[in-house]
C-alpha cells in the first residue's frame, strides 16, 4: 500500500533507487530539482524523507525496518558508509596544518629574502634561509600534529551511548557504529547521532540550539499523510525530521538514521559552526610584539644598509649584509613558541580522568573564577535513593511509592536518576509479594499504559495514564513530580483509612480507595508544605505523588491540560548524599580563587542544606536567605534592572531555576566582572543550554548525551576533585606558556637589539663586514634551533602565584637595557680584531680569522645566555633550565666551537682556524658577560620590581 502510495504522489521514487546513490554532504552545491522547491543536493534525501509518510520511509533503504537492521545488514553497512564521525572530528589534515604552519608573515618575510638571493646566484644563503623556514615550521607543524592526534586520542575515551534496535533487540551502541537504517530508541537527553526520519512519537520535542542557537525545543511528530506537492523544503524546519547533534528535550519516540558521518547536515556547516573565537589578551599582545619587531626590522634594514655601504663602499655586499641583518631580527620561531605544550598539558589532565574536548578548554578551566554546578549527580552521588515514602503529614504509606513505581516503570520520557531510584527500590521491595490474592497489583506489567506526558524540568511533572491490563475503559492517571507543581494541580487529598496500614509491605493495591478523598484545603495544604520543608531540611530530595480516577481513555495523546483537578497522596523522599569529596573539593577550589554557585531545579531547602554540608554557605549567618534566591523569585525581578544582576551577584544558591534561568544566571555572571570565565557543571537535558553558554561547559561521563555533546570538558572519573585538579593545571599551562613566550621574545628583542647595535658599531668603525652575512644567518640559524625547547623549559614557581598580563612596555624596557650589554664584548672582539691582530682593512688575508671571531664569540655568548636570561634569579644555583634546554644550548655551543675544524663547511662558511689563544679571551668574555648580565638583572629588579 505504502509502496503505491508513493507512486502516486509527485516524487519519483524508483528513479532514485537505492538510497545510498544519492548525492550527499560531500558533493557540493549542485541542485538538484525536487518538485516544489530547489534544494541543494546535500539535503535531497532529508527532502525526499520529508516529504513521504511513516508507513513508506522503509521501502526506501534496502534492509531496514522497524525492528531494525539484521547485525549482517549493520555490518555491511558500516562498511559502505564507514563510522558515524563527522569530519571535523577527525581534526584537520595534516596538509592543512601544514599549510598554517607556513603561513605567517616570518616566513614569508624569509621566503621572500631567500628568493632575492637565489636570484643573484647565492646559493649557499638561500638554502640557510630555507633550512631556517623548514626549521621553525618543521617544529611548529610537528608540534600541531601531534596535538591533533593527542586531542583526537582524548576524545574517543568519551563515547556518546545511543540507543538502537537491532534485530529487534534494544542494545547500546557507540555512536560511532550508528549506520543509516539503524532504528533509534529515543528518549530525553538522547543526541541524535545521524540525520533521522521519525515513525513514532509521544510529546517529542527537539532541541536545535547546537545547530540554530535557537534555545526553544521544537516539537517533532510522524508524517501520516503525503503533503501537497508544493512543499517549501527548510532543511531546519521538518516535523518529522530531527538532524544529527540536536537533542530530545522531552518525549519519547522511534526513528530511523538516514544519513550518518560526513554525509549529515551538520558535516556540512560544521565549519561555520565551529565557534569563532575572539582573540584572548595574550595572544592579542603576541600579535603587537610581532608587529613591533617588523617595524624595527623595517627600520633597521635600510639604516645598516646605508652605513654599511656608504663606509665600505661594496653596495652589493651591503645588500646582503642588511639582508641577513634583518632575518636576524625576525622572531621566526614564535609561532613555534606560541603553538606549544597545550597537548601535553591536556594528556596530563587526561590521567586524572578529564578529558578536554578541545584543547585550548584546559588554559580556560585554568582560567574560571566560578563553577556554577547543579546538584544531583554532580555535587551529590549519582545514585539517588528511596528513603521514605509517606503521606502528606509525614506518615509512613506504601501508596505513593507504589503509584509512583508504576509511573516511573511504564514511562518512557526520560532516564532519569530519580525513576531508576524508584523502580530499583520498588521492585525489590514489592517483588515478593505480587502473586498473593486480592486487589490490584502494583507489578508494572500487570499494567497498560494509554498515555503519558513526559517530565520537563519547566513544569517539573510526569504523568502516566494506565489500566490494569485491558479490563477497564477508564483509566488512573498518575502524576509525580516537585511538590509546589503536583500540589497547584491538586484540588483534593487521598484520605487514607484512620490507621495508616503499618503491615508488612504488600504488592497489592488493595487498600487503595482512589474515592476516599478529602478536599484540598488551604489548611491541609499548608500541613503539606511544612512536611515538605521539614523533609527538605533533612536533606531529602522530594517527589510529591497525585492520581486522578476515572480518566476517559484518549483517542489522541494525553496533553498537560489533563493534569488537573488530581488527589494529591504523597511523598517519596529520596537520599541524594554528597560525594564524599566534595566539600575538600570545593575546598581547594576556594583556594584557587573558585567560588561555586549552586543552580538546581530542586527545592530551595534541599539546596541550602547541600550548600551548608559543603560549606559554601554559612550556616552560622542568620541572614542565609539573602544568598538564596528561587526561580520564581528571579523571574519576578525585572531583566534591565540592577536589582537583577545584583541578586546574581549575590546569591550563592538557586533553587528552583529552569533550564533557561540556568542559562541566564552564567551569562549574568560571564559579563559581570569584567570578562572573568565562568564553568558549568551538569549532567542534565536541562543543563544543557548552561552547559554551552559558560566558558567551559563541564559534564560528567555519566551525565545524559545532551549535556555530554554540549560541554568542553568531560570528567571520566565521578570526583569533584578532579576539577581543582583541572583548575590547577590549566593554571600552571597558562603561566607557564605565558612565561616561556615571554623568554623567547624578550631573548630575541634583546639580543637582537644589541646585534643590531654592535653592526652599526662595526660598520662605522671596520673598513671590512665584520661578519659575512652567510655567517651571520647560519649563526641566527644555530640560536633559533637552541631555542627551540623554550617551550619545554621550567618556569620558577614564584612565577605559578602571579598571575601576569601582558605588558608590550616591559618587553621594549627589557630590550632598550639588556641588549647593549652584549655590544660591550662585541667591541671588545672588534677591538682584539683591530689592535692584537692588526686587520684593518678589506684585503687583509686576515679578515676571515676577524668574522671568524665574532662569530664565535656572538654565537657562544648568545646561547650561553639565555640560561641567564629565562630567569631572574642565578641560573644553575637557583633556577635550573629544564633538561631539553641544557642539553640543547650545550649541543649547539659544541657545534658552534667545532664549525671553523669542520673541512667544507668551514670553507663554505668562508671562516678560518682562530689562534689557540681566543679561546682563553673567549673565555674571560663569556666570564665577564655572565658577570655584567647579572648584576644588570639584580638592578633591573630593583628598579622595575620585575624579570620576565
Ligand atoms: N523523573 C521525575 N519524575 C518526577 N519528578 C521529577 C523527576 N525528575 C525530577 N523531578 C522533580 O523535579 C525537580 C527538579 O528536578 P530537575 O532534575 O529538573 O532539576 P535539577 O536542576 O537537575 O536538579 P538537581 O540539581 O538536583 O540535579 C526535582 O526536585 C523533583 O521534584
Ligand atoms: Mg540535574
Amino acid at each position: 500500500m505504502s509502496s503505491l502510495q508513493i507512486r502516486e504522489s509527485t516524487l519519483d521514487i524508483e528513479k532514485l533507487g537505492d538510497l545510498d546513490q544519492l548525492p550527499t554532504a560531500t558533493n557540493g552545491n549542485d541542485q538538484v530539482n525536487i518538485p516544489g522547491k530547489q534544494v541543494p543536493a546535500v539535503y535531497e534525501k532529508v527532502a525526499l524523507f520529508s516529504r513521504i509518510p511513516a508507513s513508506a520511509i522503509f521501502d526506501l533503504l534496502p534492509g531496514s525496518s522497524p525492528l531494525g537492521l539484521s547485525d549482517e545488514a549493520a555490518r555491511s553497512a558500516l562498511e559502505r558508509h564507514g563510522p558515524n564521525i563527522l569530519i571535523a572530528e577527525r581534526g584537520p589534515q595534516a596538509i592543512l596544518l601544514l599549510i598554517s604552519a607556513i603561513a605567517n608573515p616570518f616566513n614569508f618575510i624569509l621566503i621572500a629574502l631567500a628568493i632575492v638571493s637565489i636570484a643573484t646566484g647565492d646559493k649557499a644563503t638561500f638554502s640557510v634561509m630555507i633550512a631556517m623556514v623548514i626549521l621553525s615550521t618543521g617544529l611548529r607543524f610537528w608540534q600541531d600534529l601531534k596535538s591533533v592526534s593527542q586531542a583526537a586520542k582524548l576524545l574517543n575515551s568519551v563515547t556518546t551511548r545511543v540507543r538502537v534496535l537491532r534485530a529487534n533487540k534494544e542494545v547500546e551502541l557507540d555512536r560511532r557504529d550508528i549506520v543509516p537504517g539503524d532504528v533509534l530508541v529515543l528518549t530525553s537527553g538522547d543526541v541524535f547521532p545521524g540525520d533521522c526520519v521519525l515513525f513514532a512519537a509521544e510529546a517529542l520535542s527537539v532541541g536545535q540550539a547546537s545547530l540554530t542557537g535557537e534555545l526553544m525545543p521544537v516539537d517533532k511528530t510522524v508524517r501520516l499523510a503525503l503533503p501537497l506537492s508544493e512543499h517549501n523544503f527548510d532543511i531546519l524546519d521538518n516535523e518529522n525530521i530531527c538532524l544529527a547533534g540536536t537533542s530530545v528535550a522531552t518525549g519519547s519516540g522511534r526513528a530511523m538514521v538516514i544519513a550518518t558521518g560526513g554525509e549529515t547536515y551538520l558535516a556540512s556547516i560544521a565549519k561555520a559552526l565551529a565557534k569563532k573565537r575572539t582573540l584572548n589578551a595574550m595572544q592579542i599582545g603576541i600579535r603587537n610584539v610581532s608587529y613591533l619587531l617588523l617595524t624595527f626590522m623595517a627600520v633597521m634594514a635600510p639604516i645598516v644598509f646605508v652605513v654599511q655601504g656608504a663606509i665600505s663602499k661594496n653596495w652589493k655586499g651591503a645588500v646582503f649584509f642588511a639582508i641577513s641583518v634583518a632575518v636576524g631580527i625576525t622572531p621566526e620561531m614564535l609561532p613555534m613558541v606560541v603553538a606549544s605544550n597545550l597537548a601535553l598539558s591536556a594528556v596530563r589532565v587526561a590521567r586524572k580522568k578529564v578529558i578536554v574536548k578541545r584543547l585550548d578548554a584546559i588554559q580556560n578551566l585554568g582560567a574560571i573564577t566560578i563553577l556554577c554546578s547543579d546538584k544531583t549527580g554532580t555535587l551529590t552521588i549519582d545514585h539517588v535513593q528511596v528513603s521514605v515514602s509517606t503521606t502528606g503529614f509525614g506518615d509512613h504509606a506504601e501508596l505513593p511509592l507504589k503509584l509512583a513505581y508504576i509511573n516511573s516503570a511504564l514511562q518512557t520520557g526520560t532516564r532519569s536518576l530519580i525513576d531508576r531510584g524508584i523502580v530499583d527500590f520498588a521492585s525489590k521491595e514489592f517483588s515478593k509479594s505480587t502473586d498473593e490474592g486480592g486487589g490490584e497489583g502494583v507489578n508494572p506489567h500487570d499494567w497498560v499504559k494509554f498515555g503519558e506526558v513526559p517530565f520537563d524540568s519547566t513544569r517539573r511533572l510526569l504523568s502516566v495514564l494506565v489500566s490494569r491490563s485491558g479490563t477497564d475503559e477508564k483509566g488512573l492517571l498518575i502524576t509525580k513530580g516537585a511538590v509546589e507543581e503536583v500540589l497547584d494541580h491538586c484540588t483534593q487529598v487521598y484520605d487514607y483509612p484512620s490507621s495508616p496500614p503499618s503491615l508488612p509491605s504488600s504488592g497489592k493495591l488493595g487498600e487503595f480507595k482512589p474515592n476516599s478523598v478529602l478536599p484540598l484545603t488551604g489548611d491541609i495544604q499548608r500541613q503539606i508544605l511544612a512536611t515538605a520543608e521539614q523533609l527538605n531540611s533533612d536533606g531529602l530530595r522530594l517527589v510529591a505523588v497525585a492520581y486522578k480516577s476515572s480518566v476517559a481513555m484518549p483517542f489522541t495523546t494525553l496533553s498537560k491540560q489533563d493534569e488537573s483537578e488530581l488527589v494529591f497522596v504523597g511523598f517519596i523522599g529520596f537520599l541524594d548524599p554528597l560525594k564524599p569529596d566534595a566539600a575538600d573539593a570545593i575546598d581547594r577550589l576556594a583556594k584557587l580563587g573558585v567560588k561555586v554557585r549552586i543552580l538546581t531545579g530542586d527545592a530551595p531547602a534541599v539546596a541550602a542544606k547541600v550548600a551548608r554540608d559543603l560549606g559554601i554557605l554559612s550556616s552560622k549567618s542568620a541572614s542565609e536567605k539573602d544568598f538564596m534566591i528561587t526561580g520564581s523569585q528571579l523571574a519576578a525581578l525585572s531583566v534591565d534592572r540592577p536589582e537583577f544582576d545584583q541578586a546574581i551577584e549575590r546569591c550563592i544558591v538557586f533553587a528552583k531555576v529552569s533550564p533557561h534561568q540556568k542559562l541566564q544566571i552564567v551569562e549574568r555572571l560571564r559579563k559581570g566582572g569584567g570578562g572573568r570565565a565562568v564553568a558549568f557543571l551538569g549532567d542534565g537535558v536541562n543543563d544543557a543550554l548552561a552547559i554551552r553558554a559558560a566558558d567551559v561547559g563541564i559534564s560528567v561521563d555519566s551525565g545524559t548525551e545532551t549535556a555530554k555533546e554540549a560541554a568542553d570538558v568531560i570528567l571520566l572519573e565521578k570526583s569533584l576533585d578532579v576539577i581543582a585538579h583541572g583548575v590547577l593545571q590549566g593554571r600552571i599551562t597558562y603561566i607557564v606558556r605565558f612565561f616561556n613566550t615571554m623568554k623567547y621574545i624578550k631573548m630575541a628583542a634583546s639580543s637582537n637589539f644589541g646585534n643590531v647595535f654592535s653592526v652599526l658599531v662595526a660598520s662605522a668603525w671596520l673598513p671590512y663586514q665584520p661578519m659575512r652575512p652567510l655567517q651571520l644567518l647560519f649563526q641566527n640559524l644555530l640560536y633559533d634551533f637552541s631555542q627551540s625547547t623554550i617551550p619545554w623549559d621550567n618556569v620558577d614557581p614564584e612565577y605559578l602565584a602571579t598571575p601576569k598580563s601582558w605588558n608590550a612596555k616591559s618587553i621594549a624596557r627589557f630590550m632598550v637595557f639588556l641588549g647593549p650589554t652584549s655590544s660591550v664584548f662585541d667591541i671588545c672582539v672588534f677591538s682584539l680584531n683591530w689592535f692584537r691582530y692588526r686587520i684593518r682593512d678589506a684585503a687583509s688575508p686576515l679578515v676571515p680569522l676577524a668574522q671568524t671571531n665574532w662569530f664565535l664569540e656572538g654565537a657562544i655568548t648568545q646561547v650561553f645566555i639565555i640560561h641567564f636570561l629565562r630567569t631572574g634569579k642565578i641560573p644553575f644555583f637557583q633556577s635550573r633550565a629544564s633538561l631539553p634546554v641544557i642539553s640543547l644550548t650545550s649541543i649547539v655551543m659544541c657545534c658552534v666551537l667545532a664549525i671553523p675544524y669542520i673541512p667544507k663547511l668551514n670553507s663554505a662558511l668562508g671562516m678560518a682556524a682562530p689562534e689557540p689563544e681566543f679561546y682563553g679571551f673567549l673565555a674571560a668574555i663569556l666570564v665577564g658577560y655572565a658577570g655584567l648580565v647579572h648584576l644588570m638583572k639584580i638592578a633591573y629588579q630593583r628598579v622595575f620590581q620585575e624579570w620576565l
